[in-house]
């Protein structure tokens, strides 16, 4: 469990952090989500207790990090990369930070096992590890006290598509397993396909904190697909939902129409006998959803002439 409480933090003038109030709960991936700037690696720096708040507190498990007796049986992190220096192997950075926790060796052979990481793998340098098999190693290091509370920053940041899988499918059997996963990204399909719950940010502030499916439901359904095998009688169909206010356009084929509901245009089709093939209402992704969320709270938006304005 991690607890978020007024949680602010600024640095000289700027806020980064903004009287931050969040429970992170276990058993459930949450997607921690923003625009560049928004605070996530600053927030998750002070619940790993690397960042002091300026004001309010971060916890884990209930207390604040620097009082955890055995932080890393509390709260594993995978921050950046894998911080391994650039000529020890991944079986010696892992075996240096179980020595320094007390954590038994073994254990390092069981977290390499659980990330995938063969023995050739991990006897690697540093500096000879793909940007996959770092994550790997990372999320190794994560493990190594079996914490009930893991935060990932970026995690699938530079990731190929097996990578991707492999971090999503390794993060929900965590999740599963009754840990607390907290994952933050700007990758929002990614996240769409990965998070039970979602906490957004935007400019420190928080702007949603909600089960995924009900973000995404809460949003109207931006367009209705349809498709039928008469292209004359879809023409006559889009121009009259045109006619009633409707925004219409070509879409593969067939039209998109936003602005009426799914109902309304099977009703017109009918009493213009024009027959359909398909008539879906296409739900707001999260993407679309985190858009709408966070407009107005981005670091850096597109001028009306296409440059970036503060
Ligand atoms: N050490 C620091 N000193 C001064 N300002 C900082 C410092 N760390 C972060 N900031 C500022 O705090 C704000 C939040 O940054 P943060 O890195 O937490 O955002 P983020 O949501 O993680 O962004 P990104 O997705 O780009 O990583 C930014 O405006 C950033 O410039």
């Amino acid at each position: 469990m991690i607890t978020l409480r007024g949680l602010t933090k600024r640095f000289g003038a700027a806020t980064a952090v903004d009287d931050l109030t969040v429970e992170i709960g276990p058993g459930q991936v949450t997607g921690f989500l923003g625009p560049n700037g928004a605070g996530k690696s600053t927030t998750m720096r002070m619940v790993l207790g690397l960042d002091r708040p300026t004001a309010g507190q971060a916890l884990v498990n209930g207390r604040p990090y620097r009082e955890l007796r055995y932080p890393l049986h509390e709260v594993g992190a995978l921050l950046d990369a894998t911080g391994v220096h650039p000529a020890r192997s991944g079986h010696a950075h892992l075996r240096a930070m179980a020595r320094s926790n007390g954590i038994p060796a073994r254990r390092v052979d069981e977290v390499l096992d659980l990330v995938g990481l063969d023995a050739r793998a991990a006897a690697k340098p540093g500096r000879a590890l793909s940007l996959g098999m770092g994550q790997r190693l990372g999320i190794a290091g994560a493990l190594l006290g079996d914490p009930p509370v893991l935060l990932l920053d970026e995690p699938v940041n530079g990731l190929d598509p097996d990578g991707v899988r492999w971090i999503r499918r390794f993060t929900r059997g965590l999740a599963d397993e009754g840990r607390t996963v907290l994952i933050s990204s700007h990758l929002m399909s990614e996240m769409q396909q990965t998070a039970d719950r979602v906490v957004v940010l935007g400019r420190g502030r928080l702007v949603a904190d909600a089960p995924l499916a009900e973000l995404i439901a809460t949003r109207p359904a931006s367009s209705v697909r349809v498709r039928g095998p008469e292209p004359a009688g879809l023409a006559a169909l889009g121009a009259r939902l045109a006619a009633e206010g409707a925004a219409v356009s070509p879409d593969e084929g067939g039209l998109a129409v936003t602005g009426v509901t799914a109902g309304r245009v099977g009703d017109l089709a009918y009493e213009l006998g024009v027959r359909l093939h398909e008539l879906t209402p296409v739900a707001a992704s999260l993407e679309e959803a985190f858009l709408e969320l966070t407009a107005g709270s981005v670091e850096y938006a597109a001028g009306p002439t296409g440059g970036e304005t503060r």
